[in-house]
C-alpha cells in the first residue's frame, strides 16, 4: 500500500508545531464526543509535516483542529482542492500516519496499519501482476485463512457482480485501466470489513466509467451498508454516492462545512443527472465551496 514518503509515524519528517497554534475552531454538526458508537471519529486531530526546500525546511499544517464522526453504515465523501489534507485524514483513520494532535479512532480503537474490519481502496488499483483476476479478488480471504473452495466460490460471485465473468483467468496487464478497478473493487468487498477507505478509487477513469463503477459500488453497498470514508476531486460523485459531504479547505487543512445529502436510496446514478435536487446540492455545496 503506497504512503507518500515521511507519512508513517516513525518518519522523521513530521514537524513540531509553531508555538501558539492551539486555536480550536468550532465543532462542526457532525462532531460530537469520543466514545458515541461511530464507526470512524477524529477529534481535535492535527498534523504537520516538514517540507524540505532548498532554502530549508519548513512546517506545513496539513491538518487542523479536524474534528468528524462516520457512523455506522454511513456513507461520507471527503471534498476539497488539492492539498487540503483529504487523503492525510485518510491515512490516519488507515493507520499509516499517526496524528501529532487530538484522537483518532476506528470501530472505537486507535487506528493501525492492517486493522482487521478495514478495507482500503486506491486510486490506482494496486493488483498483485503475477495473480489472475480472481486470485487478486481472494487474496485477503487467503490471508485470513477462508478454505479454497469458499473463497473460489466468493470471489467468482463478486467478480460476476462486477461484470468480469469469463475474466476470472486474466493477468491485470490483460485487463483494461476499468476491468482493474472493478477487480479492485471486487476485492474490497470480498472480506466482510465494516469500514472502506476509498482514496479516490476511480479518480483515474472517464466520467461514463465513473459512474459505472459508482452504480457497482452503490449496488454491493446496499447488500449491508458498511461505514464508508471517500476521498474524491469530484463534487457530482461525492453527491451521487454520499449520505455526506464533508468539505475541507487548504492552509491549513480544515473542514469547512458538512452538508446532508437528503436524496432517497438506493440511488440510480443516471437519473441523478436528470434530478434537479441533486443539482441544487450541487451548486450549494460549489458555492460553499467558494468557487462561484
Ligand atoms: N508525507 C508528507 N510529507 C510532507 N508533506 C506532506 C506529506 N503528506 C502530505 N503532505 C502535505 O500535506 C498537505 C495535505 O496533503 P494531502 O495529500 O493530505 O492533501 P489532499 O487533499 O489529499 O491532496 P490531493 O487532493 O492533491 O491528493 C499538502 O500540503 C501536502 O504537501
Amino acid at each position: 500500500m503506497p504512503v507518500k514518503s515521511g507519512g508513517i509515524r516513525s518518519g522523521l519528517e513530521q514537524a513540531q508545531t509553531p508555538a501558539g497554534r492551539t486555536q480550536r475552531l468550532p465543532l462542526s454538526g457532525a462532531c460530537k464526543q469520543q466514545g458515541s458508537g461511530a464507526a470512524i471519529s477524529f477529534s481535535h486531530v492535527g498534523q504537520y509535516f516538514l517540507l524540505r526546500e532548498k532554502s530549508g525546511a519548513r512546517a506545513i499544517e496539513a491538518l487542523h483542529d479536524v474534528n468528524l464522526e462516520i457512523q455506522k453504515h454511513e456513507f461520507v465523501a471527503i471534498v476539497g482542492p488539492s492539498g487540503c489534507g483529504k487523503t492525510t485524514l485518510l491515512n490516519i483513520a488507515a493507520g499509516l500516519v499517526q496524528q501529532q494532535f487530538g484522537e483518532a479512532r476506528v470501530n472505537g480503537a486507535v487506528p493501525r496499519a492492517g486493522q482487521k474490519n478495514v478495507a482500503y481502496m486506491l486510486a490506482r488499483d494496486a493488483l498483485l501482476p503475477w495473480r489472475t483476476a480472481i486470485r487478486n479478488v481472494e487474496y485477503g480471504l487467503e490471508l485470513n485463512g477462508v478454505a479454497k473452495k469458499e473463497r473460489r466460490h466468493r470471489a467468482g460471485e463478486l467478480l460476476a457482480a462486477v461484470g468480469l465473468s469469463g475474466y476470472e483467468n486474466a493477468y491485470r496487464s490483460q485487463l483494461s485501466h476499468g476491468m482493474r478497478q472493478r477487480v479492485a473493487l471486487a476485492r474490497t468487498f470480498a472480506l466482510d470489513s465494516s469500514i472502506l477507505l476509498m482514496d479516490e478509487p476511480f479518480g483515474a477513469l472517464d466520467s461514463h466509467l465513473k459512474i459505472q463503477l459508482g452504480e457497482l459500488l452503490l449496488s454491493l453497498w446496499e447488500q449491508n451498508k458498511r461505514s464508508v470514508m471517500f476521498v474524491t476531486h469530484d463534487l457530482h460523485e461525492a453527491i451521487a454516492l454520499a449520505d455526506r459531504v464533508i468539505v475541507m479547505r487548504p492552509k491549513p487543512g480544515h473542514i469547512a462545512a458538512d452538508i446532508p445529502i437528503p436524496l432517497p436510496r438506493p440511488r440510480n446514478l443516471n437519473s441523478l443527472q436528470v434530478n434537479s435536487e441533486y443539482h441544487e446540492l450541487y451548486q450549494h455545496i460549489w458555492s460553499v465551496m467558494g468557487n462561484v
